[in-house]
């Protein structure tokens, strides 16, 4: 047992700051102690250092109340922490935490006479979070049955004196420690992580998030086999979770893949922690400490054989970009490595550099609160040529991300620059710089801040997630809206796991109200919820919400209205790289020139505009239409039983149902328009029509279309439709008689529309649309229940038509067809 390799463990913030997580630690430090000898590195309870950041911020100021009140609230937590896991010290521990933040209330009443904290002071300042938290925990530790000892870590590691960020001396670090670990085994060692000291002994840090570096040097030094760094979440994820939901925890990850990690910028591990882990062959685990039984991650030499295994994306925030440039090139100048000499000199840390071919230009990524510095370093260093103009103002941005994909198999992938600028670039996020490693392990680039979380959510979702991500905005909640809402919420789980597309309703609204959720809305009651929506005095402008919605991934405006007016609405999302999918027909029933503008703009900016729906309900006659007039055949005839609510009327009528009853049912069926004039007068058709003409590229507008009504016109159109309904009882009996004359002649009552090309410049209409009687045996005359028809008579299907017939009516098929445009989106993307 005395001979067993030492375990280094180490706490995070998370981990030690509220008493449910320190009591889950210390159980986990007594199981583990119990199993072989264990040294322990914690940092700072919660947000301590931060705290002390803002004590030391406030002491420069002059503030010294201000700076003490903060030490008050850093004092409160640790003892709240402490007496909560041992009330019966609590006084004892409480007057501890006294006696250790005296130095400090002393160290920052200098800093607020002097209003000046040098690089050294607020390293001494920063040091009191690491020290009270692993005070006390050793003592929690002893009192809890597991004999325990705090180790001052500034007695171990030895560092230069880069105050804030400072180097190890590697060799006497490690002497130091192999001295020390001899009288560890009885008691376990409690060290201060993210702390440090010179030789001659004064305190430094090692850099935001360093006590994971202190736990691999310590690792190192004492000669551990593992390193597990215990934190708040279960394990390393594809992404920031607090960024994107769908992150999941990585099993497994080369030290080569860590280290990248950790070099572009994911918190929770320190950019130098890998280095002694890869030196010495040490293993590294994350683990949450509310999931001791989650294996968690593990980084080490093998890493995964699994070449589907995840991609990562690191982010780091609070940069800025500059950007500097030569007016004319030379040979001499060298501006890439003068600027990155400039910066090393200054301290300056530089995430990214990037430098154009001919090194004409180069920008370069620092921490914003390093850029006072770094402008100083780089105008300085180019002073002269700034004076002579021959390079031009520094140019800046911030704040500015650091967005990084990283995969060791990545160099194998295909085009995996494509798919990551390609995803950025489909929702509209700009890339400032960029750049591929020549390891080819990793790909970076940079956006504004404010693109940060849809940049992230959009390049994991092209990267990691089985299934693809739609953001759907919903306009409409009548028949086909609330069908195609239980639509998606009865599909959605299969089209995930079968299909790989999650679909996530993300908007909701109809003329006057609107539910608007990134992270998608709740299913469940969501119309009732929309109803419940104190509706505005005007209809509301929806375009605020679609600056929202192109920034979700594949974002799709999908207009189940009747709405007239709504193709400002499409132009605003096509303008904004969202598709549209649209089972209203009035947009395609414009002008013609009207009608091209909106096509041409869709075309333009490369979305998608899907309205299958609009012809015939899920029948697929638009895409038929257009695969025979793309493959060259030449249509000269279509007939068309467009009209799945009138050809139903029908039907009835022919089974001797009156008019009036006939066309009540349809509509509580769902057949017609929420207005059944619309369906009756026959406007419709003729826009059905008109749209499948204007298919064949016919310039034909509603008033070319020879129309003849159903039932003739409302003699009072601006009645409402019940009263209008009421009043279809006095045209009962002539319906009656026209039927029983179609039956003795042999033939069916039909409602049809004739588009006949060859008519075109003969001054005879090209559209016709009425009723007609159909023969028994033609196509049409058998049409049962709601069923629609198309014929397509064409040089190739001249002798047989081509016909295309089924349910053309009603809000489930029209649905079932709107999401099946939906998904074609979808598709095309991936396929892409
Ligand atoms: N790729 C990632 N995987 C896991 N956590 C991440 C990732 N990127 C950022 N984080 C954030 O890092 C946090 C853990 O790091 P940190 O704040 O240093 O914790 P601790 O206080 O335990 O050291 C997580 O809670 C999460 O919010
Ligand atoms: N307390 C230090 C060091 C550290 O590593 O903290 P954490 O383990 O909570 O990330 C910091 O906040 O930077």
């Amino acid at each position: 047992m005395s001979s067993a390799p030492f375990q280094v463990m180490k706490f995070g913030g998370s981990s030690v700051g509220s008493p449910r997580r320190l009591r889950q630690v210390i159980e986990l430090i007594g199981t583990h102690a119990k199993q072989g000898p264990l040294a322990v590195v914690v940092s700072a309870m919660g947000d301590t250092t931060d705290w002390l950041l803002e004590a030391a911020g406030l002491a420069t100021q002059g503030d010294l109340e201000g700076a003490l009140s903060v030490v008050a609230r850093i004092a409160h937590l640790a003892k709240t922490n402490a007496a909560a896991l041992d009330p019966a010290r609590a006084t004892a521990l409480a007057a501890r935490v006294d006696s250790l933040l005296a130095p400090l209330r002393q160290l920052l009443q200098g800093i607020s006479l002097t209003r000046e904290c040098s690089a050294p002071s607020r390293d001494r300042v920063l040091s009191f979070g690491e020290l009270v938290s692993a005070t006390l925990l050793a003592e929690l530790l002893t009192a809890s049955g597991t004999e325990a000892t705090f180790r001052d870590a500034r007695q171990l590691l030895v560092t230069d004196d880069r105050f804030g960020a400072a180097r190890v001396d590697g060799a006497l670090t490690r002497e130091r420690l192999q001295a020390a670990v001899a009288g560890w085994r009885a008691s376990v060692p409690v060290l201060p992580g993210f702390i440090a000291a010179t030789p001659d002994g004064r305190t430094t840090t090692l850099g935001r998030n360093g006590s994971d570096y202190t736990a691999a040097l310590v690792a190192q030094g004492i000669g551990a086999t593992e390193v597990t760094v215990w934190t708040d979440v279960l394990g390393l994820h594809t992404a920031d979770p607090d960024l994107v939901s769908d992150a999941y925890p990585v099993a497994h990850l080369t030290h080569g893949e860590g280290l990248e990690l950790a070099a572009v910028g994911v918190r929770m591990l320190h950019p130098r922690t890998m280095i002694p882990l890869i030196e010495a062959g040490i293993s590294l685990r994350i683990r949450n400490t509310m999931h001791p039984d989650h294996p968690g991650t593990l980084i080490d030499a093998i890493g995964s054989r699994d070449g589907q295994r995840p991609t990562c994306i690191a982010t780091r925030e609070e940069l800025a970009l500059l950007g500097i440039e030569v007016r004319k090139l030379s040979d001499q100048f060298q501006l890439g490595e003068r600027v990155l000499a400039a910066l090393r000199e200054a301290s300056v840390t530089v995430w990214l550099s990037t430098q154009s071919a001919n090194g004409q230009s180069i920008a370069v990524v620092v921490p914003r609160p390093d850029l006072l510095r770094a402008r100083g370093a780089l105008e300085s260093e180019l002073a002269q040529e700034l004076a002579r103009h021959e390079v031009e103002p520094l140019a800046l941005r911030e704040p500015v991300t650091l967005l990084t994909l990283v995969a060791e198999a990545m160099g194998q992938g295909a085009n995996v620059a494509g798919r990551f600028f390609g995803a950025l670039g489909a929702v509209g996020v700009n890339v400032r710089a960029s750049a591929q490693g020549a390891s080819s392990r990793s790909i970076s680039c940079v956006v504004d801040a404010a693109d940060t979380a849809i940049a992230v959510r959009t390049t994991h979702a092209a990267f990691n997630l089985a299934h693809q991500q739609v953001s759907l905005f919903l306009l409409g909640r009548g028949t086909v809206g609330g069908q195609l809402l239980a639509q998606v919420r009865a599909q959605q789980a299969l089209l995930q796991d079968k299909h790989g597309i999650a679909l996530r309703v993300v908007g909701l609204a109809d003329s006057r109200r609107a539910l608007f959720d990134a992270a998608g809305l709740p299913l469940e009651g969501l119309e009732e919820r929309l109803a419940r929506v104190e509706p505005g005095p005007e209809p509301r402008t929806l375009v605020p919400l679609l600056d929202e919605l192109r920034r979700l991934p594949v974002p799709i405006l999908v207009d189940c209205t009747a709405a007239s007016g709504i193709e400002a609405l499409y132009t605003e999302a096509f303008r904004r790289g969202i598709h549209v999918v649209g089972a209203n027909k009035k947009p395609l029933a414009l002008p013609w020139d009207d009608r091209e503008a909106l096509l041409a703009e869709a075309r333009r900016h490369h979305v998608a505009y899907h309205y299958e729906t609009t012809v015939a309900s899920s029948l697929p006659v638009i895409d038929t239409l257009a695969n025979l007039v793309r493959t060259g055949d030449t249509v000269r005839l279509i007939t068309a039983s467009l009209s799945g609510s009138v050809g139903f009327i029908c039907n009835e009528l022919t089974a001797g149902v009156p008019l009036s009853v006939a066309v009540r049912t349809a509509r509580e069926r769902g057949f017609t328009e929420p207005d059944p004039r619309e369906d009756l007068s026959g406007t419709d058709v003729a826009r059905k029509a008109l749209i499948l003409a204007r298919e064949l590229g016919l310039p034909l507008s509603l008033s070319d279309v020879a129309l003849e009504p159903f039932v003739p016109e409302d003699p009072r159109p601006g009645a409402s439709v019940d009263t209008f309904l009421h009043g279809l009882k006095a045209l009962d009996a002539a319906f009656a008689d026209r039927v029983a004359r179609c039956r003795s002649a042999g033939t069916v009552l039909r409602y049809l529309a004739r588009i006949d090309p060859s008519k075109v410049g003969t001054g005879s209409p090209v559209i016709r649309v009425g009723p007609a009687p159909v023969e028994a045996g033609q196509p049409g005359a058998d049409l049962r229940g709601s069923e629609s028809f198309v014929s397509f008579t064409t040089t190739r299907h001249s002798d047989f038509p081509l016909v295309v017939r089924g349910a053309g009516a009603g809000g489930a098929v029209t649905a079932s067809g709107v999401l099946a445009d939906i998904l074609r989106i979808s598709q095309a993307l991936r396929g892409r």
